[in-house]
């Protein structure tokens, strides 16, 4: 890559498809329009482009019998490294105990470190209601710890359980956050037991933690489902609650034992036991 690059901006006083069509075919890069004008950027040198433009400019006006006038201007720009500066806008997280890096970020030995690259599946740690989730999993989570992991995204619940010594499964109904999961696990070197694309109707079993940062109106969809999934004694854990919608959602698992609130921002994470 070089360290600078040129543009160009066009701007015919008429006739604009015809300026369009001619640069497109004189020139092997994307032109961007803009609000009347053309621009072209290339690290190439434009000064022939620029000159066949004018060139086009005054052959249009001596056939159509009109003055048509373009404006070019010229500009060298600083290229920019792109993917670095994407790279270095990805910041990695302390939540508690665990530590959410990108892979390119070196680990922290003394923290359960999880890696998740950032992708189109929602989970990367930032959020508040992933924030939540993780703070308050590492309070119930313990080696053996049988947990499900309800609308897992990215996989970074049932990976952060994973790191406490948990045993999980964990669905979504989306088919693309289920493959994000699974690579998220093979890039974390840890292995769930089932992985589904679906819901909590489909899981067979009863489990010590059932965790689901979904919003409010589905968890209250989901609610018996979710609540006959957790042993007696066990924990269920609620994310994706906006405060408006908290008291109705409480309402909804009124049977469970509300043992922790937690909010971050607007959004609040219940913690609520099975008695
Ligand atoms: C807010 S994201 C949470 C992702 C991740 N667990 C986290 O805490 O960052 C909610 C996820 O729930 C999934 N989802 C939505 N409705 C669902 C349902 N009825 N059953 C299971 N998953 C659902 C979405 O596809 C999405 O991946």
């Amino acid at each position: 890559m070089n360290k600078t690059y040129n543009e160009l901006h066009i701007t015919p006083s008429g006739e604009y498809p015809l300026f369009l069509d001619m640069i497109m075919s004189l020139n092997d890069e994307a032109v961007e329009e803009l609000n009347g004008t053309l621009i072209v950027r290339s690290e190439e040198d434009l000064s022939m482009l620029r000159f066949g433009i004018e060139t086009f400019a005054e052959e249009l006006s001596k056939l159509l019998r009109k003055t048509i006038h373009v404006d070019i201007a010229q500009y060298v720009k600083e290229n920019e490294d792109w993917i670095a500066n994407y790279r270095n806008s990805i910041q990695p997280l302390h939540v508690g105990d665990f530590y959410i890096r990108p892979s390119w970020i070196p680990q922290e030995n003394n923290k359960k470190n999880i890696i998740i690259d950032p992708a189109l599946a929602f989970g990367s740690g930032h959020h508040e209601t992933t924030y939540g989730c993780l703070l308050l999993l590492q309070k119930y989570v313990k080696e053996g710890t049988r947990l499900l992991d309800v609308g897992c995204g990215s996989g970074i619940l049932s990976i952060a359980a994973r790191k406490c010594g948990a045993i999980v499964d964990l669905c979504d109904t989306d088919e693309q956050a289920t493959h994000s999961a699974k690579e998220n696990f093979e890039l974390n070197d840890e292995v769930y037991e089932t992985l589904w694309t679906g819901s909590v109707q489909k899981r067979t079993g009863e489990y010590d933690v059932v965790i689901a940062n979904i919003i409010a109106d589905v968890l209250i969809m989901l609610s018996s489902d979710l609540k006959q999934a957790v042993k007696e004694g066990g924990y269920l854990i609620l994310s994706g609650i906006l405060d408006k919608y908290v008291d109705k959602v409480e309402n909804k698992f009124s049977s469970m034992t509300l043992v922790e609130r937690f909010q971050k921002e607007e959004w609040f994470t219940l913690v609520l036991k099975r008695n």
